[in-house]
């Protein structure tokens, strides 16, 4: 498959008011109703990028990913096909929910649902975000990645690789603090563009379907009044601002209503793949991103 891109992602909430709050006061995403009764969120001129549902549940549902049109899609079919992929092509009535032409639904060994979709559908409305955000990155390299729990670590590794297309561009093995012995991988996916990874997979389970999905604004300022309004909205945090040693992103982790986190970020780096050097790293952030910020906000709460 010749993915570009992630084209966007769907979550569903219990609590579809709070979403909207989170998005337009914290995120500085503008939102507008979905025909299925739930919320579109718009990052740049696209209809949406994140599409959240109403649900019995608070978590993650799928991520779509862009091909480049009819020939791209038609190319993805085919691979499902010879894969003996067990995928359903989407009806008129989902596509005109996720605004595409065509999608293609089906899950990876570890149960993460993937939509493979061409031609979407936009007003070009300049975005306008109610925070006064003044842009998200998303031209030519995606909305921003996604990680995704991988239990059958090695199955999904080859599935995202043999048939999606992905390759790794780096890797780390997580050794989580206070355990002994215990290794996590955690595989840096790209597709077919520059951003260091659209896609990234951990080897262990997450109840809400997903870590984290991250989105990027132009620099600091931004960054740094994003973490104002987690504030000012009484948002936990998950972890300190920081940068990572392999995309050399800036960013902050916060929790969002569908219990995955949001990683807001800037600088993120754009690569040429011809001369990328896969590697392993062993350390996550050149400085911050302490992550156990969460636990002792939860302890504070409870003094
Ligand atoms: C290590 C890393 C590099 C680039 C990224 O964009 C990125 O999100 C990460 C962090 C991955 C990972 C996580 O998201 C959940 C909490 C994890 C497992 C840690 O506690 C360390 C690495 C973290
Ligand atoms: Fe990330």
């Amino acid at each position: 498959m010749d993915i570009r891109g992630l084209a966007y992602v769907v979550a569903e909430t219990t609590d579809l008011a709070r979403w909207r709050t989170y998005a337009e006061g914290v995120l500085g995403m503008s939102t507008t109703p979905s025909p299925d009764g739930g919320l579109y969120l718009r990052m740049d001129e696209r209809q949406f990028r994140f599409a959240i549902q109403p649900g019995l549940r608070d978590a993650y549902v799928a991520s779509g990913w862009e091909v480049l049109g009819q020939a791209g899609f038609d190319a993805a079919l085919a691979t499902l096909e010879g894969a003996g992929v067990d995928f359903v092509l989407e009806d008129a009535a989902f596509c005109a929910r996720r605004c595409v032409q065509q999608a293609a639904s089906f899950r990876d060994p570890s149960g993460n649902r993937h939509e493979v979709v061409w031609g979407f559908q936009s007003d070009f409305e300049r975005f306008n975000s109610p925070a006064g955000v003044s842009r998200f990155v998303t031209e030519g390299i995606g909305m921003g990645h996604t990680v995704l729990p991988a239990p059958e670590f090695a199955k999904t590794a080859a599935f995202l690789k043999d048939v999606m297309g992905f390759a790794v561009s780096d890797i780390f093995n997580f050794r989580p603090p206070g355990t002994e012995g215990v290794v996590l991988p955690i595989h840096f996916l790209h597709c077919n563009n520059g951003r260091h990874h659209s896609l990234a997979i951990a080897g262990f389970p997450v109840e809400s379907g997903c870590v984290h999905v991250m989105v990027e604004v132009e620099d600091m300022p931004e960054v740094g009044r994003a973490i104002d309004r987690m504030r000012a909205h009484r948002v936990v945090q998950s972890a300190t601002l920081g940068q990572h040693t392999n995309d050399r992103m800036t960013s902050f982790y916060m929790r969002t209503p569908s219990n995955f986190d949001i990683e807001y970020g800037y600088g993120g780096a754009v690569l040429d793949w011809d001369e990328h050097i896969v590697h392993e790293f062993t350390r996550v952030s050149l400085w911050g991103h302490d992550f156990t910020v969460s636990q002792q906000q939860l302890l504070n709460q409870d003094a």
